[in-house]
Parts: structure tokens; sequence; C-alpha cells
């Protein structure tokens, strides 16, 4: 169970992305909505270990995610995707995620043990040999999810993992995530296709708050008709979905 307690953070000592998020996540997927400048990849960039809370804590389990003693163990059980994957484009696909498995703390045996595996889960196992800067990128977003995935982790955490992708490719990281990556899949978009399909918990963040947190159902409640028909009366819950920032594919 990974759990935000009264989180607070900011960029500048007088504004705040956001003052006071309570949250679980347990097994499954949670999306995370929200207009552009929410605090999506902010909350998302606490959560993995990257960005000190100015209160409050993340806890996975048991232990606190800024606890120095645990940051090891920490980047082995939370997998990452951030919003821009960079790598050195002369790296070969295997190389570039055993690298990242590395920097997430796994032993090389580690590495050597699991990564047929998530080349393979990832349909990678013939790009293995190829250069990052040579795939597509869809086959680099997967190469990213391979990264986030090897070792395991408890957790992973993707911010928009389908942008920039193609329809196919969009389908094809979707059903990627569906089939589990990792007991707990939080993950951040803007697509209703995103939130139709993958059925997911759903939490909606706006003006520095959680303004939704409910199923597909619940956000769908919120706007006059289905989201496929994208109607939005002006009403507050109405309002709550455009706060939610998804947008049609
Ligand atoms: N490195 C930074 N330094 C200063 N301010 C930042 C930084 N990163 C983000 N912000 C600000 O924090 C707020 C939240 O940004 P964040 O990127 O978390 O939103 P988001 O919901 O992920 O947006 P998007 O949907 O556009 O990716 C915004 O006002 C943004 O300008």
């Amino acid at each position: 169970m990974l759990t935000c307690n009264n989180l607070a953070q900011g960029y500048s000592a007088r504004t705040a992305v956001f003052a006071d998020i309570c949250l679980s996540c347990g097994r499954g997927i949670t999306v995370l909505l929200g207009q552009n400048g929410a605090g999506k990849t902010t909350l998302l960039r606490t959560i993995v270990g990257q960005l000190k809370p100015r209160g409050g804590n993340v806890m996975l389990g048991e232990h606190d995610v800024y606890d120095r003693s645990f940051a090891r163990e920490r980047s082995r059980r939370i997998g990452y995707l951030p919003q821009r994957v960079t790598f050195d484009p002369r790296m070969k696909v295997r190389e570039f995620v055993g690298y990242i498995g590395w920097m997430r703390s796994l032993a090389k045996a580690e590495v050597a043990r699991d990564i047929d595996r998530v080349l393979s889960e990832l349909a990678l196992t013939d790009l293995a040999e190829k250069k990052m800067g040579e795939v597509s990128g869809g086959q680099v977003q997967r190469a990213g999810l391979a990264a986030a995935t090897i070792g395991s982790p408890d957790v992973v955490v993707l911010d928009e993992p389908t942008v920039g992708l193609d329809p196919v490719q969009r389908v094809e990281v979707r059903r990627l995530i569906s089939a589990g990556l990792a007991p707990t899949t939080i993950l951040s978009t803007h697509l209703i296709e995103d939130v139709v399909h993958l059925s997911p918990r759903v939490i909606v963040l706006a003006g520095g708050e959680i303004a939704l947190d409910g199923s597909v159902a619940d956000l769908e409640a919120c706007a006059d008709g289905s989201l496929d028909g994208m109607s939005r009366a002006e009403s507050g819950f109405a309002r709550l979905v455009s706060q939610s920032g998804v947008v049609a594919s």
C-alpha cells in the first residue's frame, strides 16, 4: 500500500502546488487526471522520491519513501516512467533497460536474470540490440516501461505513458498496463480513451486538492451524459469534469 499523508509540495516559498493531499493506493490501477498545471507530475515525482515533500509524508507500507535508509529499497520497489524518457541514443535497448535497472539499485545479477522477461513482456526482444536512437517513439515508451518494471517493483508510476503515441501504439501500451505491470499502478493522462479502457480508480486533481476520488462511472456521472459524448452542462459537477482535463483523442 502506498499512502500520501497530508502531502504538501511547491517550487517556491510563496506558492504551493498542493498543501494537504491524503491518498492511499492499493492493488490495481489508479489514474490521475487534472488540467495542465494541476500538479499531476509534481505529485507523481513526490510519490517516487524525486521531490521531497514540503510537508506530510509518502509511505510505502511501513517505510517513509524519503527515509535515507530506505532509498535503495525504494528505487527497487517503485518503478517510474517520466513524462519524457531520456536516453543516450547510442545505447542499445537492452543496455538502456539494464542501465535503468542498475540505477534502480538492482544488482547486475538481478538485471541479468530479469531483463529477458521484461524485454519479452514489452515485446522488445527483437529490438533488444537496436540503438535507442533508431527505434520509434512507441518503442522508446515500451523500453521506458521495461525499465520501470525490471525487478518486479510493487508500484509503477507512469507519467502520461500514452502521450505522443499513435493510436495503435496507444492501444498496445494500454493493453500492457491493463495486463498488470505491477500490483499497484498509478498513472496520469489527459486522454478519455485511457480512462475508459483502463477502467481504473479515478482521481481528479484541481486547485491543489483531490476534487474527485471514485470510479469511471463516478466521473461519468459528473458529466451531463457519457464521457464519449463529452457533453458538459453548466453545473458544478460538469465543472469537475472539465477540471479533470480529459480530452477525446
Ligand atoms: N521545476 C519547476 N519549477 C517551478 N515550477 C514548476 C516546476 N515544475 C512544475 N512547476 C509548476 O507547478 C505547477 C504544477 O505543475 P505540474 O507539471 O505538476 O502539472 P501537471 O498537472 O503535471 O501539468 P501537465 O498536465 O501540463 O503535465 C504548475 O504551476 C507548474 O508551472
